[in-house]
């Protein structure tokens, strides 16, 4: 006789005899992730480490789309609350006076630089403002609309959508028109007169009989004429805001403003107003009408299309292929302070990370410590967790406290008197076929574009670093031709993998050999510079994971840096002599 315990096979069966007879068994596959992503073993990735991936290949898959430098947005600041009509009712006064209150401002639309924000994906294409609460009964007026603040990464040039581009929404003059198109008169007057107005239940055709009714109407659309002029001139000076600079309160609040007024936080540029709300009835008591049954509707808000730049504006971007040690050099050269993702697989960069290189007169850099480690940001977050909880964070020495004790001496990592500054950018990695956007694509490339110089990244510790420099230096081009002659360094990384302490002679040899093997084919075929200043990109062998060697490098960028904002400086002067000339 044959027992099969599970109905339905899951997975491996097997089948085992027992006193005469025969049972079937099923294995049950471990509780794990069910999708584990390519080249990921779930034996050796945490649950953390598996999320994190899954977020790259996710991203990967989107071909870089979600990193984006350039947008265009639509947006409508809010319509204004309607006004309302109402009658004063109380005991013994059967016919109170007319009490519909006012409705609220729709909301205003501002534009908000900030530092925490690295991309425009977070920026919706359509964005609208709420609308202002309508008036009630017994002369209360609605509510504002709360402003609506669009918070763009600095760096965001903002321009307004001139009047014949065709990507420009309608603006809601242009869109009411729009909805007119096609009727008759009157059913034009009574479209525009609904939008209008609003009237006494059961009362609209008795107002509209009515002169006060008329007069008025014809005092709205005089004051609706005004408005539309006002914004045609306005819409004659687009918008253009350059936000580079992370901003502070514009104006401080008014010192004789009473006590316990609320402090106004800057809320950035405003780009789009919301409409006014509607007046009640109590507007149009007058000594021949003693009760009104009409008030206004809010008006409507401002719509205007932004286009959204976003211009990454780092001296020296960082181009090398996954996993090369880009975002460690960039943590190791800004002393820890970038806040830029280090892990050891593929795409842990997902968009660009500016860091800023500060640099003494005897070249030492903000941050530097001979020997420091920048390890993976993962295990640092877990060590300091750990201190945390323990209680020990506030007391913990820092890595160059650390350092100090360690060796017994007196590291001065960085003396306060700054005298050179300059951007670095980490880029995501790049490999073959980028520029045909595989991997995360090349919407990233453009930030590089406007990079004064670029400095690859290569992973000595690679079996043929050479042939990954090759292929870097074959996207650029591709991507724009003539882009890699921007490029004037070599970083050599993960140096101390060959030939560190212990290794022996055959290795530091081989190392070197390897070492120099590289410096000749970056001798042989790139070169920087045009005709006869031709020369070879520099080689820098380093250890961006502790901090070996990286004070050529930074000596090295800012020469590059000097020159270029030299010959900068130079072209800006020449351009405005030859106007000047003009
Ligand atoms: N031994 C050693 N390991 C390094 C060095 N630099 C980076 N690493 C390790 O290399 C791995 C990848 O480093 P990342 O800085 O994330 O590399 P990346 O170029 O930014 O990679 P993507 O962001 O994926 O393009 C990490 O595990 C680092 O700890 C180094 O100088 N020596
Ligand atoms: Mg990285």
């Amino acid at each position: 006789m044959r027992y099969v315990l599970h109905c339905k096979p899951l997975r491996a069966q097997s089948v085992t005899t027992f006193a005469g007879r025969h049972y079937t068994t099923t294995s049950i596959p471990p509780a794990g992730p069910s999708r584990l992503p390519e080249g990921a073993d779930a034996s050796t990735l945490s649950e953390d480490e598996l999320r994190r991936k899954r977020r790259t290949d996710w991203k990967r898959r989107q071909n870089g789309q979600s990193f984006l430098d350039h947008t265009i947005v639509h947006v409508r600041a809010g319509t204004g609350g309607d006004g309302c009509v109402a009658f004063h009712r109380e005991l013994f006064k059967p016919y109170g006076p007319p009490s519909g209150g006012n409705g609220g401002r729709g909301g205003d639309v501002y534009i908000l630089p900030t530092p925490h924000l690295t991309s425009l994906s977070s920026v919706s294409t359509r964005l609208r403002a709420q609308h202002g609460g309508s008036g009630g009964g017994t002369w209360q007026n609605g509510k504002n609309a709360p402003p609506l603040v669009i918070r763009v990464p600095l760096g965001t040039i903002v321009r307004e959508l001139p009047r014949d581009d065709p990507r420009r929404q309608k603006d809601e003059y242009e869109a009411e028109a729009e909805d007119l198109q096609g009727l008759s008169p009157q059913e034009k007057r009574d479209r525009m007169r609904a939008k209008r107005w609003v009237h006494y239940p059961e009362y609209a055709d008795d107002n509209a009989q009515r002169e006060d009714f008329k007069h008025a109407e014809k005092v709205l659309f005089a004051q609706e004429r005004e408005r539309r002029r006002a914004r045609r001139l306005r819409s004659e000076n687009p918008i253009f805001l350059d936000l580079d600079k992370p901003e502070e309160a514009a104006e401080a609040a008014d010192p004789n403003a009473p006590l316990g007024q609320p402090r106004v936080d800057f809320m950035g540029h405003l780009v789009a107003q919301g409409g006014m709300g509607g007046v009640g009835n109590p507007a149009f008591l007058s000594s021949t009408q003693r009760s009104p049954k009409w008030a206004t509707r809010g008006y409507p808000g401002e719509r205007v299309s932004l286009s959204l730049e976003l211009k990454l504006l780092a001296d020296i971007g960082l181009v090398g292929m996954p996993n090369a040690g880009k975002s460690t050099l960039l943590r190791a050269l800004t002393g820890g302070r970038a806040r830029t993702e280090v892990a050891g697989y593929a795409f842990t960069t997902l968009n660009p990370v500016v860091g800023v290189v500060r640099v003494s007169d005897d070249g030492n850099f903000d941050g530097f410590a001979e020997g420091a480690v920048h390890d993976e940001t993962r295990a640092e977050e877990e060590r300091e967790r750990g201190l945390m909880e323990r209680g020990e964070l506030a007391d913990a020495l820092t890595r160059n406290q650390r350092r100090a004790l360690e060796e017994k001496a007196v590291v001065d990592p960085y003396d306060t008197m700054e005298a050179f500054r300059f951007t670095v950018a980490d880029n995501p990695g790049l490999i073959e076929e980028a520029s045909a956007n595989v991997g995360l694509g090349h919407s990233f490339l453009r930030s590089m574009e406007r990079s004064l110089a670029l400095a690859y990244v290569v992973d000595l510790s690679a079996p043929a670093p050479w042939d990954e420099l090759r292929v870097l230096r074959e996207e650029l081009e591709k991507y724009k031709p003539g882009l890699s002659a921007q490029a004037r360094l070599v970083v050599a990384n993960k140096a101390d993998l060959l030939g560190g302490t212990g290794a022996s002679e055959e290795e530091v040899a081989e190392a070197r050999a390897k070492l120099r093997r590289l410096e000749a084919f970056v001798a042989e075929e790139m070169r920087m510079g045009e005709g006869d200043g031709q020369r070879a990109l520099d080689v820098v062998p380093v250890s961006a994971k502790f901090s070996l060697n990286l004070k050529k490098v930074v000596g090295l960028m800012r020469r590059y840096v000097e020159e270029a904002r030299e010959a900068k400086a130079k072209a800006d002067q020449a351009a405005q002599e030859s106007s000047d000339v003009l």
